[in-house]
């Protein structure tokens, strides 16, 4: 895009120049002949606000709209008046007339060099201090300052930021800090002596200048900062070409800035998580939802009891977690025995659990007790007791009846004091119905029921177990980009907690940066098992409106509106409370 600027006697000139200097002088990029013009009278300059025209000095008239100015934005179509000379800020051109001659000096390849340092410290997410020393750095470099600093400027109160070297106070309540801070404008001082007023301007006797040059520096919505440069007695004073160098430097460094305060948001995030987390976790299980603290309470309320209990839930939902935690808070104390009814095949589960006999089998050559006396005084943890072998299911009911057990190739039973839980994603009622599952064996298990929700029933909780699970891993990436949080929360996981541990832990490990995009938790969707219609039509409700607020930009009030229903409703269909 070019902006033309069309002077009096009708030429239109290409401003292909960041801060175009208007004046008489003819070192002046636009020369203007015309009476009640100064040498140096006014300033056009282009920042990612747009354009502006300031004037140079006191006396130098600049009007907008009629209006005496000192410094004022102008957008194309705008007829401004510079002394008494009238010039048209034209409209972007895609392209350059051939026949209208260029101007500007191309980057100097320090400058090149400089903005590549600044490309490859964006994309590495540096900590925001390292970054804006580097910015101070590049700045002072490219334009072969002596000195440089960046004062942030908020409530009128100033701070330097960073500095390439040690900057006296004085030199922060400056003058032309004021004045920069003040009109949003750039001020290049060629030659400070040259001007009584500021040749006394504290920065200057302080740092000993003889020229300098003082930048505004906007990162979206944050106060405004001022870079200082400046060049002390030896030293050639600053140039046109300087001042514009380093305002192209400075946007950029903007957009670091921006970058980097994002950075320290996300991190104010992270803390807030780590924080949160800490408070939502029970017995090793994370989670703040109604349903998480539902089943806590359960578990406290049923874990000092002997009634054994039947743990059910979706495959991957955390209820080996859920047994722990039983056991953990039961007080009993043996210790907890774990076996997984689905991992071994029938003649390996039944000498597991009973035990057995010297010579009960071949191969067997000593007496050994089985993991039902291991768990004496203590938890047998049944995990996927649906996979039971039936002809097992018979003898595990005497275990659980009686409270004895006999080992394999002996006929005197063992008195045992255990708990039974059990775990299962199977619905054993119709297994029941099947004949293949044992009812006796049910109720006796079934004394008392725990169900675990989905991942996808526990709104945020998803959020913060990603979390914690980032925060394990340690590697660099310290949190998720908005797009991947809304991911997260929209992602049905028909894996549950198990599959989000391992997407995770999976990003974490290939992600360079210090956020998890979208892409790194490759969250496609997968065959999900079939589920009631009705629990279906809810989840896909809860996603659809977790994608209309992610298309909202994460506003919920912008999504209620789209989806032409109360802010109320989104809540109640998020599941939270509003
Ligand atoms: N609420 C939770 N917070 C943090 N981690 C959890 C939570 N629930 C489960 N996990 C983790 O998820 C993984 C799966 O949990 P677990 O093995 O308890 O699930 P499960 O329901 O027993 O699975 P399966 O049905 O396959 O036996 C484990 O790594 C566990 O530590």
């Amino acid at each position: 895009m070019l902006f033309l600027l069309t002077l009096p006697d009708g030429r239109r000139v290409p401003l292909e120049k960041p801060v175009v200097s208007i004046g008489s002088d003819p070192a002046c990029d636009i020369v203007l002949p015309d009476a009640g013009v100064k040498a140096s009278h006014a300033l056009l300059f282009r920042d990612e606000q747009g354009w502006t025209i300031s004037a140079a000095g006191k006396g130098c008239d600049v009007r907008v709209r009629g209006k005496r100015v000192d410094s004022a934005p102008v957008t194309p179509g705008d007829v401004f008046v510079v002394g008494r000379a009238t010039l048209t800020l034209g409209g972007a051109q895609e392209a350059r007339s051939s026949s209208e001659p260029a101007f500007g000096t191309a980057p100097s390849s320090r400058l090149v060099a400089v903005l590549t340092g600044f490309a490859s410290r964006l994309l590495a997410q540096r900590p925001s201090v390292e970054l804006l020393e580097a910015t101070m750095r590049g700045l002072a470099e490219v334009t072969g300052a002596d000195v440089g600093f960046l004062v942030s400027v908020e409530g009128g109160q100033r701070q330097v930021l960073c500095a390439t070297g040690p900057v006296p106070d004085a030199a922060v309540a400056d003058s032309l800090v004021d004045q920069v801070v003040a009109s949003g404008t750039p001020v290049r001082v060629e030659d400070v002596a040259a001007d009584a007023a500021l040749a006394g301007a504290p920065s200057v006797v302080a740092l000993r200048l003889v020229s300098a040059l003082v930048l505004p520096l906007r990162a979206g919505a944050a106060p405004l900062h001022a870079v200082y440069l400046g060049r002390r007695v030896g030293s050639p004073p600053f140039s046109s070409v300087h001042l514009e160098e380093a305002m192209a430097l400075s946007s950029l460094a903007a957009l670091l800035l921006a970058t980097s305060e994002e950075l320290t948001e996300l991190r104010a995030r992270v803390d807030n998580l780590t924080q949160r987390i800490s408070a939502a976790t029970f017995e090793g299980l994370i989670g703040e939802s109604h349903a998480m603290r539902a089943l806590y309470r359960q578990v406290e309320r049923l874990a000092p009891t002997s009634l054994h209990v039947l743990i059910q839930g979706e495959t991957g939902t955390g209820k080996e977690e859920v047994a722990r935690a039983l056991h953990r808070r039961s007080g009993r104390r043996g210790r907890l025995v774990a076996i997984n009814c689905a991992a071994l095949p029938e003649s390996l589960i039944e000498r597991e659990l009973f035990g057995h006999a010297r010579g009960a089998f071949s191969g067997a050559g000593a007496d050994r007790a089985g993991l039902v006396e291991a768990a004496d005084g203590g938890t047998l943890f049944l995990d996927e007791i649906g996979d039971m072998p039936f002809a097992l299911q018979s003898r595990l009911l005497r275990v659980v009846q009686e409270r004895e057990v006999t080992r394999l190739g002996e006929s005197r039973p063992r008195k045992v004091d255990m708990r039974v839980i059990s775990a299962t994603h199977q619905p054993l009622k119709e297994r029941v119905a099947q004949g293949s599952f044992r009812e006796d064996l049910l109720y006796r298990l079934d004394e008392v029921r725990v169900d675990v929700p989905p991942l996808r029933e526990r709104g945020d909780d998803v959020l913060l177990i990603a979390h914690h699970v980032l925060k394990q891993e340690g590697r660099r990436a310290r949190g998720f980009t908005q797009k991947a949080t809304e991911a997260l929360r929209g992602h049905p996981f028909p894996g549950n907690v198990r599959e989000l541990v391992s997407r995770v832990r999976r990003a974490a490990i290939l992600a360079s940066g210090e956020l998890i995009g979208f892409e790194d938790l490759e969250l496609e969707s997968d065959g999900a098992p079939l589920v009631p219609l009705d629990e279906a039509r809810d989840a896909f409700v809860q996603r659809y409106v977790r994608e209309a607020i992610a298309r909202s930009g994460g506003s919920k009030k912008d999504a209620a509106r789209a989806l032409g229903i109360g802010l109320r409703s989104v809540f109640r269909y998020l599941g939270e409370e509003d």
